[in-house]
């Protein structure tokens, strides 16, 4: 026999021996699916033809073939879709209010004469507050579960939303975004575990990614407020940062009449209001089989893993439980360090620096990637249960490394054809000359103290020079030709501040678009995904709750460092970099991502019982799963007969 079919063999006799204990172990215990005129048959290994091949006969292909479609048949209830819907009002909340700052930036910044101090702070206190409330939020959802994390999340959108609307200076501002960032982390590692839990597992995947969607489509509502306001000068961020609080209230009231999750009241004792909960998830489908493997395996843990001791502590010295925390540690980090969030949150401004001049015309170009990040989003929802988790997340990677090559080369490119310096004006005596001393655009445009003031002649830049930048109004120059509007026309003369004229600002645009094109069905959602499902019950707060934290801790040395990193590196040496972390990133995935599409939450940990990073080595096993599968009022039972013959 090859390898391979020995292997296949002996996989399912696993399977089956498994599913031996788990009928002795019934046989224990009262039937009570019996009394509703329902048994609960059979765990096959995927591949069929190995069953049969292992003696199983012909008749076993038609009974899984006829399970397997009552199985389909079973309507999962509409509602576990209301109850995806409403936690994901979280993920709506965390994208709208990580996306509308920047719009929000450019009213406020004038309105209270921010410092570029103040604007860092305004932007950054909300992401920092969200990693400290990420990791916090592991330790609230163990201890109160998570319908109480989520009301308290949706408690502190609102009162965040109306302190940011009613702001009367720069310091409740901070206070209101601080507020705000401590909700989104909460909601960030909460609403994936609660969405998981609460789900069956064929619709886990699909489900928890609709999260991602309603970031993404948060991000999306935000840019497109973010453009319609920024006609409003005076005020207009009091609405883009106070509309969040709608949703807000919606998901609060909402949740004060959904249910805590099954597993959560399972681990507390709460068992009778499990069950209940249980049955009102699972529709016309029995529950006995999901309880008691979710019991069980509690039980289990807890012998194997002891209860002493901090959770992480415990995580970290089991063996199967520090891998997947390496896994879904690293899915976050490389999420981040693909640079998403310097798309997201820089789109106008790189799509100013690659030559759009307009300030509205690069919002709402702005909007337009948000737009194609949701968009693209959707299809991952639709890809994740019929690809799987790994396929979906190593291919959305490779594309990713690869639009950021494209967008580094069109950044190059652009440099290389960077207008010269022509002119160096002499500085009025007391005006700073620092930016007199560059020779070419690129580098006067990575200088945020100058700007580029030139002549065109057709279509050739002639006469230009590299000037201060006025520091009230970046519309123009702090002296010389570019100085104020009427001398444009009067020398005629043009202002470049942020960009250099090109013709190939479209190669940016096109890398944007691309970029999210791949990002956003895999890289996107799939570490919020797979962290969601690859924890034992004990350590799954705990878990998320560190890796949304790195998730968010690496969003903030990304995204703050993204401007000094291109005014180091250049913009393609900063692209290029971002490529370079993310084909370590596929070298991780395709060595240490296991598939965990199809399997109960309660079947995954056993995916870590060998050593880390050895994904690579079976990706022939994929297919290959327990899948337990119902037939109503069937009186044969598989495994009755079938399992003694195998043997
Ligand atoms: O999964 C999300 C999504 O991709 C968002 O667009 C991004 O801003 C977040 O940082 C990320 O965690």
């Amino acid at each position: 026999m090859s390898r391979k079919a020995s292997e296949n063999v002996e996989y399912t006799l696993r399977s089956l021996s498994s599913l031996q204990g788990e009928r002795r172990r019934k046989q224990q215990e009262p039937d009570t699916a019996s009394a509703a005129g329902e048994r609960s048959l059979l765990a096959a290994a995927e591949s069929s033809s190995s069953l049969q091949s292992a003696g199983a006969g012909g008749g076993v292909g038609d009974l899984e073939r006829a399970a397997r479609q009552q199985f389909q048949q079973d309507e999962t209830p509409a509602f576990v879709y209301v109850v995806a819907v409403f936690s994901a009002l979280g993920g709506f909340l965390f994208g709208y209010d990580t996306g509308v700052v920047s719009g929000a930036m450019l009213l406020l910044k004038r309105q209270l004469s921010l410092d570029a101090l103040w604007q860092e702070l305004l932007v950054s206190s909300t992401v920092g507050a969200a990693a400290v409330s990420a990791l916090a939020g592991g330790a609230l959802n163990g201890v109160f579960g998570r319908r109480a994390a989520i009301l308290l999340a949706s408690a502190l959108f609102t009162v965040g939303s109306a302190v940011l609307a009613a702001a009367n200076g720069k310091e409740t501002l901070l206070a209101g975004r601080l507020v705000v960032g401590l909700g989104i982390g909460i909601a960030s590692m909460t609403v994936p575990v609660y969405i998981a839990e609460v789900s069956p597992p064929n619709l886990r995947g699909r489900l928890v990614t609709v999260n991602t969607l309603f970031i993404t489509g948060g991000q999306f509502f935000a840019s497109v407020v973010d453009g319609a306001f920024s006609y409003l000068q005076k005020d207009g961020w009091r609405y883009m940062l106070g509309l969040a609080a709608i949703p807000a209230v919606i998901q609060f009231f909402g949740f004060l009449f959904l249910p805590e999750s099954p597993r959560w009241l399972i681990q507390k004792g709460q068992t009778q209001k499990a069950r209940r909960i249980l049955s009102q998830m699972r529709g016309n489908q029995t529950i006995d089989e999901e309880y008691d493997s979710i019991k069980n395996n509690i039980e289990e843990e807890e012998k194997e893993v002891g209860s002493a001791g901090p959770v992480i502590c415990r995580m970290l010295s089991y063996p199967p439980t520090r891998r997947a925390l390496i896994v879904g540690c690293g899915l976050q980090m490389f999420q981040q360090l693909s640079g998403i969030n310097t798309v997201m949150y820089y789109s106008a401004t790189i799509l100013q620096m690659s030559g759009v001049e307009d300030d509205r015309l690069a919002i709402w170009l702005a909007s337009v990637t948000a737009f194609t990040n949701f968009i693209f989003t959707l299809v991952g929802v639709w890809l994740v249960e019929k690809v799987g988790r790994r396929k979906l997340t190593f291919g959305s990677l490779a594309g990713t490394t690869i639009a950021l090559i494209i967008l580094a080369l069109g950044f190059l490119l652009s440099a290389q054809v960077s207008p010269r310096i022509t002119f160096k004006p002499i500085a009025p005596s007391g005006q700073n000359a620092t930016c007199t001393r560059y020779s070419y655009c690129n580098e006067c445009m990575l200088d945020p103290d100058c700007g580029f003031c030139y002549k065109m002649n057709k279509s050739t830049v002639i006469d230009s020079s590299c000037v201060p930048v006025n520091k009230a109004s970046t519309n123009e120059a702090a002296w010389g030709r570019c100085e104020n509007e009427t001398k444009f026309k009067t020398e005629e003369v043009f202002w470049a501040y942020n960009f250099c004229p090109t013709p190939y600002s479209w190669t940016a645009l096109l890398g944007l678009i691309l970029y999210l094109v791949f990002f956003a069905p895999g890289m996107g959602p799939m570490p919020w995904t797979v962290n969601s499902e690859i924890y034992p019950l004990w350590a799954r707060s705990t878990g998320n709750a560190c890796s949304s934290g790195i998730n968010w801790i690496f969003n903030v040395l990304v995204s703050l460092t993204f401007l000094h990193t291109a005014e180091y590196l250049t913009y393609y040496g900063a692209f290029f970099l971002y490529a370079g972390f993310a084909a370590v990133g596929l070298l991780f995935i395709y060595g240490c991502l296991p598939e965990t599409k199809g399997k109960k939450l309660e079947e995954i940990e056993s995916l870590f019982d060998n050593r880390l990073c050895t994904c690579g080595a079976s990706d022939s096993d994929e297919g290959r799963y327990i899948e337990y599968i119902r037939v109503k009022g069937s009186n044969y039972h598989l495994s009755d007969n079938d399992a003694s013959d195998v043997e």
